[in-house]
């Protein structure tokens, strides 16, 4: 399994359920505060710390830390936003674990330490920060946060204001929306999550070998190129046919067992000039690609297509035949009046591939209206009746079921002309060989990330492809 993500309501419900079978809620709060002191002093051993407590369960955790830290011989000073005798509940009960003074929050602008522990506000945030938290929280410095760096919103992903910006954050029992999506995962620096014995419900989960390893396609000793599916990739015009060929070869690399490029006659020269291992095909209109895609396993349509109503045409033909099909780029857009008219003809195995732009032309503004991009993916993934990949620094893939993965193994050098071929071309491969569409978006999500962070600065798209012999080595245990 990777890490689970939790939405802030999946976690309440989750504690309750625990609570409800028996288990003092103070225990919980300790086990938190306990494992925030743990990771700190593990990560970072040396130095002075500062521990700034909210009013509420965050602050708890802040004083269960500390008391637990001093334990370990750190030096720790511990600033309170209210005067201790105001907490109610656990957290006066965490309070009253900490055998040192505590210190008005303001005190703490001016002493000196190496370490800001923050137990300011986790789950409980209900509005921007003011006052000496904005203050602290925008001073800079080496800060870890307890559930998530304060001033953030652990749902939306959104800081409300002024936030802490952490080296580290300890979270418990998986992940949250804040943790894995943008922006708040750039504030998050590190993160770990605990577990607490809260075990929370849900159908979001960090993208992770570990959760498709088991199904990666692996050809055993009686395989032969027909049993390893055959793709085809249909090619743009003449002047705009590489990436056709990138998605092509990335196909190819990822192990699919053929792969072709269907062209129309204008195109046919250019791509022959360009291909070897991947195979060519001529087909001039519509009914010549409903033809041609009757022995493959996976289509490919929409990269460098054009916003042409023979696109269009394309993926009307290609929505009606056996193979599952890979929409990206123009064969999105030629929708983006109609989108019902394409998300009448997908079928659950289908999956779309949009950047932010493609994604608001077909669905809208749920961007916006919904509380976060897993939210917004899932829902789109429902309209579509498809599997529906978001790219981004956080890709998010969803299943109409509403089961989603969130891919943050990327680096921005990704951010690149043709990095979509290739991410589409990885996901095909991978589906051409009997993989299911789900787990294959996430593992052709995870590889294009890995091959991304592999080249680093000056990466080009061609760069990728050659990275994958390597990365599928490494993941299949083989030695090169
Ligand atoms: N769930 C779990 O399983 C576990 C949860 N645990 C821990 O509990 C935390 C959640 O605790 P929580 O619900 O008490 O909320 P928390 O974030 O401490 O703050 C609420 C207080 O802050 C106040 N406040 C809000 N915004 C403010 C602002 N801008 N400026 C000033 N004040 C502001 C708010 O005031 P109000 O909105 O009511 O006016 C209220 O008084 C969670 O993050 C985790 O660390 C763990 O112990 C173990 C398991
Ligand atoms: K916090």
């Amino acid at each position: 399994m990777g890490r689970p993500i939790i939405t802030p309501a999946e976690m309440t419900a989750a504690e309750q359920a625990v609570f409800d079978a028996g288990t003092d809620s103070f225990d919980i709060m300790t086990r938190a505060g306990i494992a925030a002191a743990e990771f700190l002093h593990a990560r970072w051993p040396e130095g002075t710390i500062q521990v700034l407590c909210g009013p509420g369960g965050n602050g708890g955790d802040g004083f269960i830390a500390a008391a637990r830290l001093a334990k370990l011989w750190r030096t720790v000073e511990v600033f309170c936003l209210v005067d201790p005798s105001a907490l109610t509940g656990d957290a006066a009960k965490a309070a009253a674990q900490w055998q040192g003074g505590v210190r008005p929050l303001e005190a703490a602008l001016s002493a000196p330490h190496d370490l800001v522990l923050d137990a300011l506000f986790g789950g409980g945030l209900s509005r921007p920060l003011d006052g000496v938290p904005a203050a602290l929280a925008t001073r800079g410095g080496r800060v870890i946060s307890i559930d998530v760096p304060s001033g953030i919103d652990g749902l939306t992903a959104k800081p409300l204001g002024a936030c802490f910006r952490a080296d580290g954050t300890i979270t418990f029992s998986g992940l949250r929306p804040a943790h894995v999506l943008q922006p708040g995962a750039a504030l998050c620096g590190v993160v770990f999550a605990a577990d607490i014995g809260v075990p929370a419900q849900t159908q979001a989960v960090e993208n992770s070998p570990l959760i498709w390893g088991p199904a990666m396609p692996r050809p055993g000793p009686e395989g032969y190129k027909h049993k390893r599916g055959h793709l085809k990739v249909v090619s743009g015009p003449a002047a705009s046919t590489g990436a056709a060929r990138m998605a092509a070869r990335a196909g190819l690399r990822v192990g699919a067992g053929l792969v072709t490029v269907v062209s129309g006659h204008g195109a046919m020269s250019v791509n022959a000039g360009h291909l070897t291992a991947v195979m060519l095909e001529e087909a001039n209109s519509a009914d010549d690609l409903a033809a041609a895609i009757q022995n493959a396993q996976v289509v490919i349509a929409g990269p460098a297509a054009g916003i042409t109503p023979s696109t269009r045409a394309n993926v009307e033909v290609l929505l009606k035949g056996a193979a599952r099909a890979v929409l990206d780029a123009d064969a999105l857009t030629v929708f983006d009046s109609h989108p019902a008219e394409l998300f009448k003809r997908l079928r659950p195995d289908d999956v779309l591939t949009p950047h932010v732009g493609e994604f608001r032309r077909l669905f809208g503004d749920l961007l916006d209206t919904e509380a976060n991009k897993i939210e917004a993916t899932r829902k789109a993934a429902a309209k579509a009746g498809c599997v529906v990949l978001l790219k981004g620094a956080d890709t998010v893939i969803a299943a109409p079921d509403g089961q989603a993965v969130v891919n943050t193994h990327a680096t921005p050098w990704l951010a690149t002309a043709g990095s979509g071929d290739v991410l589409a071309g990885f996901i095909a491969g991978l589906m051409a060989q009997g993989m299911a569409t789900l787990p294959a978006a996430a593992m052709g999500a995870w590889l294009h990330g890995e091959a991304g962070l592999r080249v680093g600065a000056g990466l080009i798209s061609e760069d990728l492809e050659a990275q994958v012999p390597n990365i599928l080595s490494a993941l299949h245990g083989e030695r090169r």
